[in-house]
């Protein structure tokens, strides 16, 4: 499958969108077990959104997970509804009730981005500069921000990632690593989000769907699609781009590309 320079984009397919879920928090915990085998920290970027919450959900349930050092993992998020801290739909709360609160973390290194009742009020370009330098504070070399291990990224039907949504102004901006997005076409209208150059910065991106109504989508984005038209185009790591999906979303993908990998 094609990608940018360096990259590869790989498929695997699972029965279900449970067992997907299943099958995406075993290779998390997989990873983060070989990222602090080789360094001292890991950088995770979360994603919301069904199956990306269903898959914390899934480490939450998983036995091996006790196998990954997690104080030693910064836990930052791709993409934010710009809600009152708590809210019930602002994709940390969702990760906290799902897996986070379960987890011996160092609050230090849980980025939440901000909340719409944070220091900045409902400034929405100030929240997205504060993220930008907290994301900053822990940059690699020559970079403003970390040394991603992994991004993960739901997908919209709509082939949404992070709130990088079709034709909307977020998907042709290229210098912050973070933007303000107003107008959202997915409810809430402000949220907080990661550019293409921050997703692009990874070393890998997993792109994690289910369903049928995204099968146009997910045909689009890994057939030649522009991510102006289809942002999970954009959704590309520079080591490695793994889309993991159930059989409903890749229902509509040439033969070709389709690899079962679950019974
Ligand atoms: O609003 C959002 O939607 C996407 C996809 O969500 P899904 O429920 O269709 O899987 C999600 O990845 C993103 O983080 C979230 O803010």
């Amino acid at each position: 499958m094609g990608g940018r320079a360096g990259a590869t984009r790989e498929l695997i397919v699972h029965r279900d969108a449970p067992l997907l879920a299943q099958a995406v928090a075993a290779r998390l915990v997989t990873k983060l077990v070989d990222v602090l085998a080789a360094k001292d920290h890991a950088h995770l970027a979360l994603t919301g959104g069904s199956v990306g919450i269903g898959s914390l959900a899934a480490v939450a349930e998983l036995p091996a997970r006790v196998a990954v050092d997690w104080k030693r993992v910064h836990l930052w998020w791709s993409d934010e509804r710009f809600l009152p801290e708590g809210d019930p739909e602002r994709n940390v709360t969702q990760a906290r009730r799902a897996l986070l609160d379960k987890l011996e973390l160092d609050a230090a290194f849980v980025h939440a981005m901000p909340a719409s009742d944070g220091p900045d009020g409902d400034d929405l370009e100030a929240a997205a500069q504060r993220y930008a330098a907290d994301l900053a504070r822990f940059a690699g070399p020559d970079s403003d921000v970390p040394d991603f291990d992994v991004e993960l990224f739901g997908m919209g039907p709509d082939g949404h990632v992070a709130s990088l949504f079709p034709e909307h102004p977020g998907v042709y901006e290229e210098e912050p690593s973070v933007i303000a997005v107003h107008n959202s076409p997915k409810p809430p209208p402000n949220r907080l989000s990661f550019t293409f150059r921050t997703i692009q910065s990874a070393r890998e991106v997993w792109v994690v769907a289910a369903g049928g109504e995204k099968a146009a989508a997910a045909h689009m984005a890994l057939s030649g699609g522009g991510r102006v038209q289809v942002p999970a185009a954009g959704a590309l790591g520079h080591v490695r781009t793994l889309w993991l999906l159930d059989r409903a979303c890749a229902a509509d993908l040439p033969p070709g590309l389709n690899r079962p990998a679950s019974p």
